[in-house]
């Protein structure tokens, strides 16, 4: 069983799949603790607010109820709804305390691709065709380190960034990590002038990509 925040089709906002439709599954529970993230309401897992599927998915406000579900119900839910983008954002909260290896062989096995967005602090545990996004979290509240497997089974870093020592950090974990394969974004933390200008300016002299999360410019989920 997944525990689920919210389900939702929008069109991917960051990284390489920006423009493309996509259904979000968004997992409930994270304990690394960004002062900054956007997100917060899938921090804990109150088991009072346990609701059902049907529940979270007519959800109209960022809330911390959460349902227990298998992917064939997700997959139910998504005909049910009528869904029509055939990939599929796994994140959350932190999508890598689940084995989501079932999950993604099941969206597979129906047609889908899968795309998994983490913070690169927990083992990855998912197909060789999923998409991973590894956004490394350096140094945050709740204490855990990036994981140098996690760095290494990443098809894209998207490493958020506000200032220099962010750069910093990252150019560190980059030293011991082959990225000839790989596409590395910057994305500016929560769209701050300063932040955005900063990662453009980085961008140019690593030849790094910027991804600004367009989902927040236009105002959609
Ligand atoms: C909410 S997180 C969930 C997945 C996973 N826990 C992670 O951190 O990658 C999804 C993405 O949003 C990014 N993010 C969270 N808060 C942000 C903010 N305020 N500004 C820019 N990016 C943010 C994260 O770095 C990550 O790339
Ligand atoms: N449109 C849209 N794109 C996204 N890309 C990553 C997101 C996330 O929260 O993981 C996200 C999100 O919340 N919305
Ligand atoms: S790891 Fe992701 S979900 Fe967890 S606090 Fe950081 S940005 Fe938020
Ligand atoms: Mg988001």
């Amino acid at each position: 069983m997944y525990k689920v925040n919210e389900v939702f089709e929008t069109i991917q906002g960051e990284g390489s799949f920006t423009g493309a439709p996509a259904i979000f599954i968004r997992l409930q529970g994270c304990p690394v603790g960004c002062s900054w993230c956007d997100t917060k309401h899938t921090w804990e897992i109150k088991p009072e607010l346990k609701q059902s599927l049907g529940d979270i998915v007519i959800k109209t406000a960022e809330t911390e109820h959460w349902a227990a579900v298998t992917p064939a119900d997700l997959l139910q839910l998504f005909v049910a709804k009528g869904y029509q983008a055939k990939h599929v954002v796994i994140t959350g909260g932190e999508p890598c305390m689940f084995d989501l290896n079932p999950l993604c062989e099941a969206l597979h096995n129906a047609g889908y691709s899968t795309q998994i967005e983490t913070s690169g602090t927990f083992d990855i545990k998912a197909p060789a065709q999923t998409w991973v996004t590894v956004s490394p979290k350096v140094n945050m509240a709740g204490g855990y380190k990036v994981l140098q497997s996690a760095l290494d089974r990443a098809n894209e870093i998207k490493h958020p960034v506000a200032m220099q020592k962010h750069i910093d950090e990252l150019l560190q974990l980059l030293q011991h990590t082959d990225t000839a394969a790989k596409l590395i974004y910057l994305q500016p933390i929560s769209q701050q002038q300063r932040a955005t200008e900063l990662a453009i300016a980085m961008c140019k002299q690593h030849n790094w990509r910027l991804s600004v999360q367009v989902h927040k410019y236009i105002g959609i989920s």
